[in-house]
């Protein structure tokens, strides 16, 4: 009896992030400043992926210009394998709306809606159906708490919630801009645990931006930024070196130019 291989695995959905010599400069024509330079980088689906680098080298803009949120100056952004780059608003929005979900700093929650009403908030604007809200909650340590107003939370419990917004939809990638930034260790270890889990388990995508070592550490691969360029990419180490590394891009004498 022959046995038919498995189908070839679809490169361009593997690769869930596509930038191509992507640059992108605020500013004006005067006084321009260059956020990202030529940045290049494809990353597969199921890779916990940390951003760092020092203030102002553009971490935030990448993720911006990868998320869809922001356009690109010159080069290309294939999100989920559709260019973004010059797709019009309305399909970006129903892109970055089924497939992709946002986890910020500042939480990005209405704190007088309740927790239940904040996780199914993208379906309440046309998104994908969530997946079953108990589910999602007991994944993120939040059963019980679904009638209690968001405002009601602590830090820790809102970051969580947030999460749970994000991973309900099924998203193919989950950008995260400081997730742990206002949290304490503990806490911030609790929902970086989420992110892990999210990765290993349903093949989620997640890329954060972090200035915290211990954060990085959580992460498959690390991507150092220096005055809007990659410096260095590959597996991530120990924080140690995580933050030696860290060091010595942010005390590069080409920064001080
Ligand atoms: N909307 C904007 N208008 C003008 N300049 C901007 C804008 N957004 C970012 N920049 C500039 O682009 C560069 C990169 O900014 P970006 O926020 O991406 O850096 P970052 O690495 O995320 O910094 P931080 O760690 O401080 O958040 C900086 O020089 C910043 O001042």
């Amino acid at each position: 009896m022959s046995v038919s291989p498995p189908a070839p695995r679809l490169e361009r959905m593997d690769n869930v992030v596509e930038l191509d010599g992507v640059t992108r400069i605020y500013g004006s024509r005067r006084r321009p400043v260059a956020a990202l330079r030529s940045v290049s980088l494809v990353v597969s689906a199921g890779t916990f992926v940390a951003v760092m680098g020092a203030t102002g080298s553009g971490k935030s803009t990448l993720l911006q210009c990868a998320a869809g949120l922001d356009r690109p100056t010159s080069g290309r952004v294939r999100l989920v394998g559709q260019d973004v780059t010059r797709m019009r608003e309305g399909a970006l929005t129903r892109l970055r709306r089924d497939r992709v979900g946002f986890v910020f700093q500042s939480y990005n929650l209405l704190s007088e809606l309740t927790v239940r009403q904040n996780v199914l908030l993208p379906r309440r604007l046309g998104g994908p159906r969530p997946r079953p809200l108990d589910e999602v909650l007991a994944e993120v340590g939040l059963s019980g708490l679904a009638g209690r107003p968001v405002g009601e939370l602590s830090g820790g419990q809102r970051q969580r919630v947030a999460i749970a917004r994000a991973l309900a939809g099924r998203p193919a990638v989950v950008f995260a801009d400081e997730p742990t930034g206002a949290l304490d260790p503990a806490t911030g270890g609790q929902v970086l645990r989420l992110f892990r889990s999210g990765v290993d388990r349903s093949r989620v995508t997640v890329v954060m931006v972090t200035h915290d070592p211990m954060a990085a550490a959580w992460s498959d691969r690390l991507i150092l930024l220096r005055d809007g360029e990659v410096v260095a990419d590959g597996p991530t180490p120990d924080p140690t070196t995580i933050a030696e590394r860290l060091a010595a891009t942010v005390s590069d004498p080409v920064v001080a130019r």
